[in-house]
């Protein structure tokens, strides 16, 4: 058996497809008295890919806030893995354990290749510094050949960044995010501004990273959705409104009354 690094990684456990990776319990966050977050409570599997879809204002950005402990909740409970108290850590201790963000603007090296991207992104902190001096090791090139290949860029090895398609380049970030192995990734609005080509590779990416993670993606395309979608969650004023599969949703009254004023 592995062992295990330090407390924390034990207190995440053992994770195995289908294990709860992620608890929001009763989270309520108030800016000024109006709330964010209104007891929000949802919960996320290893090995799971849930969309979380929501009106303007719905609380889905401030949820990702609170996961990645950039806003302290004011009630509630968020634990990772078996017992992580996330409230309890900052931004980057949440990042080290396995909690990888990916914004809607892509911020890769634009003058680095795309090898040379992930290379810099791997989970090494001294590793920016090494890749002027030293040599990868083959399991750490094995891991970048393999990472390219996932996201579908390894005919663009050699290409630097800056010469990418917006879609390669929301790739090759969300390539940058695996090279620090996190085992939960939240995506926001991973299609905005796509062809409809490059849409289905992010389905297809985001399909496969799931196999061996857990993630989470918010997005406005509802065909998006819909072509990925196995679980959604509705968010409406800071709250789950509704969740199961999307012809569940569809059928939902509460979701028609909320989208369509039926
Ligand atoms: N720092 C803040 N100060 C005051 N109000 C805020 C702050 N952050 C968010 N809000 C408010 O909280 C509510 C939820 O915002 P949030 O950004 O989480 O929604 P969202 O579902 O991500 O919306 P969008 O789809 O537009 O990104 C909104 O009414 C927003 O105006």
């Amino acid at each position: 058996m592995k062992l295990l690094k330090h407390e924390n990684e034990q207190r995440i456990g053992n994770l195995k497809k289908g294990d709860r990776i992620l608890l929001v319990d009763g989270v309520s966050v108030s800016f000024d008295g109006f709330k964010a977050l209104n007891n929000l409570s949802f919960s996320i599997n290893y090995g799971e890919l849930r969309c979380i879809i929501g009106a303007n204002g719905a609380g889905k950005s401030t949820m990702m806030d609170v996961v990645t402990g950039k806003t302290k909740p004011h009630t509630g409970h968020v634990i990772f893995g078996e017992a992580v108290d996330l409230l309890e850590m900052d931004e980057p201790s949440i990042a080290e354990i396995g909690i990888g963000r990916k914004f809607q603007k892509p911020t890769v090296f634009q003058n680095n290749t795309v090898f040379e991207n992930l290379e810099l992104a791997m989970k090494d902190d001294k590793r920016f510094f090494k890749t002027l001096f030293s040599k990868l090791n083959g399991e750490q090139r094995d891991k970048i050949e393999e990472t390219m290949k996932l996201i579908g860029l390894q005919e663009l090895s050699s290409q630097e960044a800056g010469i990418l398609s917006h879609g390669q380049k929301q790739w090759l970030e969300i390539g940058m995010l695996i090279m620090q192995e996190p085992k939960l990734l939240l995506v926001d609005e991973p299609v905005a501004g796509m062809t409809p080509q490059e849409v289905e590779n992010t389905a297809e990416i985001l399909t496969n990273l799931a196999k061996d993670n857990a993630v989470v993606v918010v997005e406005h395309d509802m065909e998006f959705i819909r072509s990925i979608a196995k679980k959604v969650t509705v968010l409406h004023e800071g709250s789950v409104l509704a969740e199961g599969n999307m012809d569940a949703i569809q059928n939902n009254e509460d979701v028609r009354k909320v989208y369509l004023g039926e």
